[in-house]
């Protein structure tokens, strides 16, 4: 089939590429020239593994990349919105970008088309497309609309794209649910019919489930600190009960990245218009945003002061395996290390750091050694997996003093111990 994504970011080139693989023909519009330059010189503008041979192997023969929507508009009668849905000031979604990718859609409507939506919209939204293109189209040509949540993780963008655990379509359109189920149909997974606000709904809620577990574990974790049990042994021993399950049950610095903070920001701004306040959505929230600060004070508790220590803080994305830093905690850290005094050296595999930070002090190293080398104290931030494969033995003869403080409770404590560091994670030591 012929598809058309409208938004080239992670979510846009992914489930695009993911299509084309699949036999489909895949145009990308894009309103930033530069990263449809970037695709279309076969160059992944970000970080993330398996797409560059993906896009190598399809470009030019089932993927082009534009930024003439109109003439994309008019060749495709399916058309994927996958553009962003950041939070405003109040925790609301801005749905300032799709309201204008579906103006842009219904002012070049030229014949009978399907938009799906894609991208992560408030309960509601769908309806309000359907409206916005009709209104921009003045009836010119039929719509449909089909909200289409999108579950991926970025760093396993690809693995989960090709194989979800479930495909949710929400239309009140049959020729419009069946054209998905053709897309789709050489996926294995459970597809589920319902309505948009259904659909729209199962995303949120999914997210802020996940972000729940996570805040969860890290509520037993600070219990597990005061009480010196290991948060490891308490999430294996919880997850090995089918109805719990092992996953997002780790515990740490807490979730960042461009999703869940955002969602669930949305979902509790949603309930309280509706006045049915989320309340423990209010506590996931809550919790996550003073993980970062829990971190602090537990190093401050062991140094005294960070005025003019030297921390070595490794990882800046907001998970591994991406480049994306977006609601990192490892920037909240930063800052308040910066407020303290101390100086920063940090590591990352593959984010660079702004000139915003190095103004202001902050030094970036290659050679994760080299970050170490007369640090007061090294922080994990993120768990990427070569931290735990470093030689730790010669960290430690590289370094001021030997603590390390586990964000991620990535190291082996005991092992790390032995070595002669001083070593906390979080609910672990
Ligand atoms: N990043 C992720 O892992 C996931 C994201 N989502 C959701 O998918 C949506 C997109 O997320 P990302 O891909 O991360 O965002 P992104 O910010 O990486 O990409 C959005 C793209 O849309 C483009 N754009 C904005 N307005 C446009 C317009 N009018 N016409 C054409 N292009 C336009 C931007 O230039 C940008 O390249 C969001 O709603 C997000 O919540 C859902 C599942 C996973
Ligand atoms: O809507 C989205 O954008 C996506 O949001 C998340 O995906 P993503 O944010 O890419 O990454 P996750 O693997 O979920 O991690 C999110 C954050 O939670 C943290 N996390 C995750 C798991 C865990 O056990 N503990 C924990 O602290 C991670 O370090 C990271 O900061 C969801 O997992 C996806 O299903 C969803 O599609």
């Amino acid at each position: 089939m012929k598809v058309l994504f409208i938004g080239m970011g992670y979510v846009g080139t992914t489930t695009g590429l993911v299509l084309a693989e699949h036999g489909h023909t895949v145009t990308g519009v894009d309103i930033d020239q530069k990263k449809i330059d970037s695709l279309n010189q076969g160059n992944v503008y970000f970080y993330e593994p398996g797409l560059q041979k993906i896009l190598s192997s399809h470009l030019n023969k089932n993927v082009f990349f534009t930024t003439d929507l109109k003439k994309a508009v008019e060749q495709n009668d399916l058309i994927f919105i996958t553009v962003g849905t950041p939070s405003l000031a109040n925790g609301s979604a801005d749905l300032s970008y799709v309201k204008d990718a579906a103006k842009m859609i219904g002012k070049y409507i030229n014949s009978e088309k399907t938009v799906v939506l894609k991208s992560t919209v408030p309960i509601g939204t769908t309806e309000k497309v359907q409206n916005w293109i009709e209104e921009a189209a003045q009836n010119s040509s039929p719509v449909k609309t089909v909200m289409n949540p999108e579950f991926l993780r970025e760093g396993s963008a690809l693995e989960d794209a090709l194989h979800p655990d479930r495909i949710v379509i929400g239309t009140h359109d049959r020729k419009a649910a069946n054209q998905l189920r053709m897309l789709y149909q050489n996926w294995s997974c459970p597809v589920i019919e319902t309505t948009p606000k259904a659909a729209e709904m199962i995303k949120y809620a999914s997210n802020s489930f996940l972000a729940a577990k996570i805040s969860f574990i890290n509520e037993m974790a600070k219990l597990c600190d005061k009480l010196q049990v290991n948060i490891q042994d308490v999430a294996h021993g919880m997850g090995l009960d089918p109805r719990i399950g092992p996953h997002f049950l780790k515990a740490g610095l807490g979730y960042g990245g461009s999703c869940f903070p955002k969602d669930v920001k949305e979902l509790i701004y949603t309930a309280d218009s509706w006045e049915s306040p989320l309340e423990i959505l209010n506590k996931v929230d809550e919790i996550n945003r003073n993980q970062g600060g829990y971190f602090i004070e537990k190093i401050k508790k062991k140094l005294g002061f960070l005025k003019g220590k030297k921390a070595a803080l490794f990882g800046l994305a907001f998970k591994p395996h991406t480049d994306d830093t977006r609601e990192s905690v490892s920037y909240l850290i930063m800052e308040r290390l910066l407020e303290e005094h101390a100086e920063i050296n940090v590591h990352d595999p593959v984010v660079k750091l702004s000139s915003d930070w190095t103004d202001q002090g902050v030094k970036q190293f290659k050679d994760p050694y080299k970050a170490a080398e007369s640090a007061d104290v090294i922080l994990i931030c993120t768990d990427w997996p070569e931290y735990e494969e470093l030689d730790w033995a010669k960290i430690c003869q590289l370094v001021g003093s030997p603590n390390i403080f586990d964000g991620r409770n990535v190291m082996n404590a005991s092992k790390i111990k032995k070595l002669g560091f001083y070593y906390e994670g979080i609910g672990y030591f």
